[in-house]
């Protein structure tokens, strides 16, 4: 990680936990993350079910209630789906976008992608696009193809966003929830890849804020690797997030790496 940028840490529950689950994981995760919000953004998706709960609960404390979709449109004869509006009536300051569960099991295309991604800015939401390739896409070398053009279709529909406005999250869909993480190098030289992309597509400043996490497979054992490499900040998860206890030791996994970049730039300028 880069010391310009704050490193974010984001549970996506996916479908699980009840509204007293999510209750209880919540009263247990904000007097722990309390003293590392300053360092780290630490988010928490639910299922929209009990995201009122957790919108809520954060209220007061500067832990982020995300949802982990919308729709494009802001109200109407669209059963079944929530607008953008209503994330935000209920206290939600992000939304994942375009995640490969969404694309590939509910069909969601680049384009549905990007509209998403773009009503959510235009609302005020912080949009969480993820992008990522298959194992046979990887081994038949189409990963940069796949995911440039992912990356590509969210930035033509955003107008000029800034750096904190977005996030991007680079997800190998062969590393989900399979236990196979992808290697601190190849999670590097990917997101290296998306953020020269984004420097080509939105200007060096954009490129220079904006952050790219990494997912797939994150568990406490292989975090600080992960997050020692440059141009990663920080993690979206899933299977390690769904206890508060395991999300926290990866909340401090993350602060751990911001003060190694510090040491690192203090000793630059001891040299
Ligand atoms: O959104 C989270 C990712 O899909 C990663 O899931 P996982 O940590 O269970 O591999």
């Amino acid at each position: 990680m880069a010391s310009e940028r704050k490193p974010m840490m984001a549970a996506n529950w996916k479908m699980n936990k009840t509204v007293r689950e999510a209750e209880d994981y919540v009263a247990k995760l904000l007097p722990r993350v309390s003293d590392a919000t300053d360092e780290v953004d630490v988010a928490v998706f639910a299922p929209f079910t009990s995201l009122p709960t957790v919108g809520r609960m954060t209220q007061d404390a500067a832990v982020i209630a995300g949802a982990q979709n919308l729709y494009f449109e802001d109200s109407g004869a669209y059963t079944g789906e929530v607008s953008a509006p209503m994330l935000k009536d209920v206290g939600t300051g992000a939304v994942i976008v375009g995640h490969s569960e969404r694309r590939e099991i509910f069909g969601e295309t680049d384009e549905t992608v990007a509209r998403k991604a773009a009503k959510a800015l235009e609302a005020g939401l912080v949009p969480i696009v993820c992008v990522g390739e298959t194992k046979e896409e990887r081994d038949a070398g189409g990963m940069w193809d796949k995911v440039s053009g992912q990356v590509r279709a969210v930035m033509e529909a955003l107008d000029g966003p800034s750096g904190d406005a977005v996030v991007f999250a680079y997800e190998p869909i062969w590393a989900i929830g399979t236990g196979e993480t992808a290697s601190p190098e190849d999670a590097q030289e990917a997101i290296g890849q998306i953020r020269g992309l984004l420097g080509e597509l939105g200007g060096e400043e954009f490129a220079g804020s904006v952050r790219i996490l990494y997912g797939g497979s994150i568990k406490p054992s292989n975090a600080a690797d992960i997050m020692a490499q440059d141009d990663v900040d920080g993690g979206l998860v899933g299977g390690a997030s769904l206890e508060a206890e395991s999300f926290v030791e990866l909340v401090e996994a993350a602060r751990r790496s911001v003060a190694r970049d510090e040491d690192d730039a203090e000793e630059r300028v001891v040299e």
